[in-house]
């Protein structure tokens, strides 16, 4: 499975048609909004446009998949039906597969131009990518595919790919345009909105249940977050962003408004160098600048950067969905998941009262902040010992953030199977005293443990046998002991990887993918290490070590 090409490439040129010519289609897909959207734009342009969503079975049925993304998406579909009504025209939602809906269309509207973002997605929506080409190959539709962030499609190699994403960020936003004439007959935005209502879960078969926590979605909403971070709620962030209490407040939240499309990195990048800009201006006033926005804002833009860097590993190998970064480390986990394991795992019954609670936690609102996210992995991967590919699909399930490309990266690299990062073991009972050091986040999420005192919050099973009657929490019975020893656990994961390390594969591998994927950054070593926090802990700045703080290129 090669790096992805341009499906579009052979799919045919249709004439440019000026207005009342055939419909320009506009499909929708993970860029739910009007602004900045350049396909829209552009169709808006050449004729009048049929707007097009599809619940796709074959995607909404994957096993990443998930109520909660539905129910974000569905959101951000109310939003942009509505924003598309205001200017004229209706939203068509369908539902069934890729291209027989696009099919079923061109009969009715003969439409010749295909208009859509590029998409960096799992096999499933990269194959149905194929199959649209093909099937506008012979139709002779042409399909314009434009990208919507950094990711560059055919890259040949990381060199100078900063500098495109820069120049990307760098170019104007798009206008929505003010009035999208629709195809004749098609009935207005509402008559069609009422012959194609939003669908529910149940109704298309997708599996999870509500989770009343979780985000809300659309494009006005994902404008709003936008805001209140960049002059509210991002002042604490860089001490914050580790906390998984401090962090849902104090991280700007938009990762799932980014991954489903209802604000374009663009906006949230210009946004964040504008009021930077402000800042600048107010210090050379003279004027008052808590110190730490700037700060704050700076490594906001980094992560911006890596929102692209770890997507772009993806579109240049899809074969992470399925097989480890390094090849050396194929096989160094079982083939066959310890169920029992998974499961604790899965339910947040560990033992461990910071992995139990970031899961439960994680479960009601689908989203977590990412030391949090790094720990859960990195507890599945070295101390249960798990393959990623054991619990992958299930993890993208509880982010409402799912972004394929970052997720699969990340997991691996939280694994330890990228081969070129450190590798990085959380102890759990050191985070809960670094970043619930008080218990509030624990006794909030594992309930049965609020009578324990404090000092034993963190490793319940510490307790002396007097002291959990006294409590009346006994460890076994109404918490579960620690499924495995932390210890042994983290001395017998090092010494395995660092065998591993030793091997002719792995160093081969680590120069083949540090040469696809690492970042360029001259005059630094391949693979600097992170710097160390005092508490053992990595720092928030330096999570990706390949990709140093301010300039993953
Ligand atoms: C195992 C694992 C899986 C993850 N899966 C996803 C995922 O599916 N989708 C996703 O958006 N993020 C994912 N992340 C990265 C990160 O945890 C989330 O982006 C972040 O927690 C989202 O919260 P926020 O929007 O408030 O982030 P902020 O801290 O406010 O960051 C702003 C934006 O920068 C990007 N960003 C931040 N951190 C990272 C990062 N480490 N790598 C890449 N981009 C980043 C996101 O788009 C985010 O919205 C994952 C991290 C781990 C460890």
């Amino acid at each position: 499975m090669g790096a992805r090409r341009d499906a579009t490439a052979f799919a045919g040129r249709a004439a440019m048609t000026p207005s009342g010519a055939p419909p320009q289609l506009v499909w929708f897909k993970r860029d739910l909004r009007v602004h900045d959207h350049a396909p829209l734009a552009q169709a808006a342009g050449h004729g009048p446009v049929l707007a097009l969503y599809v619940y796709e079975p074959s995607v909404l049925r994957a096993p990443q998949s998930d109520a909660c993304h539905l129910g974000y998406v569905n959101d951000c579909l109310a939003a942009l039906r509505a924003a598309l009504a205001r200017r004229g025209c209706p939203l068509l939602v369908l539902e069934g597969e890729c291209p027989e809906v696009l099919e079923g269309l061109r009969r009715v509207h003969g439409f010749r131009t295909l208009w859509s973002h590029e998409e960096t997605g799992l096999e499933v929506t990269w194959a149905r990518d194929r199959r649209v080409a093909a099937w506008c190959r012979a139709q002779g539709v042409a399909w314009h595919e434009l990208p919507q962030n950094g990711v560059v499609r055919r890259l040949r190699q990381r060199d100078g790919w900063a500098r495109r994403w820069e120049a990307r960020m760098a170019a104007p936003q798009v206008p929505a345009p003010p009035r999208i004439a629709a195809p004749a007959g098609l009935g207005t935005p509402d008559e069609v909105a009422a012959r194609h209502p939003l669908r529910d879960a149940a109704s298309l078969g997708v599996a999870g249940g509500p989770r009343p926590a979780a985000e809300r979605g659309g494009e006005p909403r994902a404008q709003a977050l936008l805001d209140s971070f960049l002059h509210e709620r991002g002042l604490d962030y860089r001490r914050a962003m580790a906390s998984p209490l401090d962090g849902a407040q104090a991280c700007s939240r938009l990762s799932a408004a980014l991954a489903w499309g209802a604000i374009s990195l663009r906006t949230v990048f210009q946004a964040a160098e504008q009021r930077r800009a402000e800042l600048r201006e107010a210090v050379a006033e003279g004027r008052p600048v808590d110190p730490r926005w700037p700060a704050a804002l700076q490594s906001f833009g980094a992560r911006l950067r890596w929102h692209c860097h770890f997507m772009q590993k993806l579109e240049d190998e899809p074969r992470i969905e399925f097989e480890p970064f390094s090849r050396a480390c194929e096989g160094l986990r079982d083939a066959a998941p310890d169920a029992a394991r998974l499961q604790a795992w899965c339910a947040g019954h560990t033992g461990y009262p910071m992995v139990d609670a970031c899961m439960r936690a994680l479960h009601a609102g689908a989203w977590i902040n990412f030391r949090m996210r790094a720990m859960l992995v990195s507890f599945a991967a070295y101390h249960l010992w798990l393959d990623w590919r054991h619990f992958a699909a299930w993890l993208a399930r509880q982010f409402i953030d799912f972004e394929p490309g970052i997720h699969y990266s990340q997991v691996q690299m939280q694994s330890g199977t990228t081969g070129i990062n450190t590798v990085r073991i959380y102890s759990p009972a050191r985070q809960a005293l670094d970043q619930d050091p008080d218990g509030v986040f624990i006794r909030r999420w594992v309930p049965e443990l609020a009578a324990v005192p404090l000092a034993h919050l963190a490793e319940p099973h510490t307790m002396p046998a007097a002291l959990q009657r006294h409590c009346g929490v006994h460890i076994g019975r109404d918490y579960p002991a620690p499924i495995v020893d932390h210890a042994s656990a983290y001395r017998a994961a090092h010494e395995r990887f660092a065998a591993l390390r030793r091997t002719a594969l792995a160093r081969a591998e680590a120069e083949r993918v540090q040469q696809r994927h690492g970042s360029r950054r001259s005059g630094l070593p391949p693979t600097p290490r992170p710097r160390r926090r005092r508490s053992g802990a990595p720092d928030p700045g330096t999570q990706g070590s390949l990709w140093p703080e301010e300039n993953p290129s």
